[in-house]
């Protein structure tokens, strides 16, 4: 396990892009394998995770070339792909793993998905479930709740579904399963998560009509591959935004971001405590809003956060909390026990770290509450084997007294590959 040690900064300073949006890369790969003909992607994310779901559709016989810019995938249909001969290895990726599984449901094969002991401990009924009421046959251990996963597709059947989280990754799942079945499929979710799915099979040419609460899909479409520009993930982003807004003498210029608005909350958080965050050109790239994201350190004061927010800035948590660490006041986090079951828990990981470095932290079963303090301590902080607990922490320690040392760090390649030398690079000592 390899451990670095975060010193102290004077300030951030300079102009960076962050790699490109996780979720729309690993969309970019799944909608092209099954349009016909060519799908171009720039700016894909080469993260571990990504690069689970590309290695995936090659071991579906689909044509993936790469050649270090343009990703380039060779689309075989919505019927083209083959059985797999082995085991699907998600790697860390709840979004591969739920997403293909959706997907998987719909082909007449038969195929086995697994990945690593954090992702064989997250929860797949909430995908298995609504699946098996369309007609797959999905088993899997601890009654289909947890990975591997065993799938056999065959002809499904569109449903209502009313899900009782707001989550992307179950309402893509059903989408995806509802363009192998008869009729129409309907997703309701209580809060709107992010709608990439939407607008990008929509632009592959699927019938997706979107209402409020909900987002209905038919059968049978032909989709056509496309070029696609993956705009820079705003969840990656998030870290420099707030290092910048918490390291006093900071100024950062973050070009080319992702800022589709069920992916902006952490921009209202953040403005909302305070932060100058400017959004200047901004435009739109492959049908999504894309700007330039200008942040200035800001005095920071705590904010209550809960409901419509929170899906929208469901990944940024871990960096939240630091910034809420450093804030005037108490912070409280509600309606977000989604945190509970990603790569780690993430509210008692973030209260455990945080502690270390000398903040007040309250758990709740769906939250936490947060008391600022002027300073951090540095301290060994634990990254529990979740890359945006480890860029957390890493963030933290730059405004530490005294070194802060994070563990287990090898994480942070499942999103980030990079950004500990993408950070070196603005932080002034
Ligand atoms: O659909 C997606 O690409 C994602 C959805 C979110 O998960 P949930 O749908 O489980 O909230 C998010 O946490 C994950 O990083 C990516
Ligand atoms: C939760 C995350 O991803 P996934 O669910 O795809 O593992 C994440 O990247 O923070």
């Amino acid at each position: 396990m390899q451990s670095y040690t975060v010193e102290p900064a004077t300030g951030i300073r300079g102009e960076i892009r962050v790699p490109g949006d996780k979720s729309i890369s690993h969309r970019s790969i799944m909608f092209g394998s099954i349009a016909s003909g060519i799908t171009r992607v720039s700016g894909f994310l080469r993260g571990e995770d990504a690069l689970a779901t590309l290695e995936a559709f090659r071991a579906m016989g689909v044509q993936i070339d790469d050649d270090g810019e343009t990703v380039t995938i060779h689309g075989k249909g919505l019927h083209g792909l083959e059985e797999p001969g082995d085991v699907l290895d998600c790697g860390n990726s709840g979004t591969s793993m739920r997403l293909l599984t959706g997907l998987l449901a719909g082909q007449n094969f038969f195929s086995v998905l697994s990945g690593d002991k954090y992702l064989r401990a997250r929860p797949m009924k909430r995908v298995v479930g609504p699946l098996s009421r369309m007609g797959a046959r999905i088993s899997g251990r601890a009654g289909g709740e947890k990975a591997p996963l065993a799938i056999q597709g065959g002809q499904l059947t569109g449903i209502e579904y009313d899900s009782p989280v707001s989550s992307a990754q179950v309402k893509s799942a059903i989408m995806l399963a509802g363009l192998y079945a008869d009729g129409e499929t309907v997703v309701r979710e209580p809060h709107l998560s992010r709608d990439h799915s939407e607008r990008m099979l929509r632009a592959f040419g699927a019938r997706v009509e979107t209402f409020p609460g909900g987002v209905r899909v038919f059968g049978g479409p032909e989709l056509t591959g496309r070029d696609i520009v993956v705009p820079g993930d705003i969840s990656s982003a998030a870290f420099f935004m707030v290092a910048a807004l918490i390291v006093p003498g900071s100024e950062l210029l973050i070009r080319g971001v992702g800022v589709n608005p069920t992916r902006t909350g952490i921009l209202d958080i953040l403005k909302g405590m305070g932060g100058d965050i400017e959004l200047l050109n901004e435009r739109e790239e492959s049908g999504e809003p894309v700007a330039d994201l200008l942040v200035r350190s800001s005095k920071l004061k705590a904010m209550e956060i809960s409901g419509e927010v929170v899906p929208r800035a469901i990944d940024e948590f871990p960096s939240i909390c630091v910034a809420a660490a450093l804030a005037e006041g108490t912070t409280v986090v509600r309606d977000a026990s989604e945190l509970r079951v990603k790569e780690t828990d993430r509210i008692a990981a973030m209260a455990d770290n945080l502690r270390r470095a000398g903040v007040t932290v309250t758990e709740t079963p769906d939250g936490m509450e947060i008391t600022g303090v002027a300073s951090l301590k540095g301290c060994a902080a634990d990254s529990f084997g979740d890359h945006r607990i480890a860029m957390s922490m890493t963030v933290a320690g730059l405004t530490a007294k005294g070194n802060t040392t994070i563990s287990d760090v090898e994480c942070i390649a499942t999103s980030f590959p990079g950004f500990r030398e993408l950070l070196e690079g603005v932080v002034r000592r």
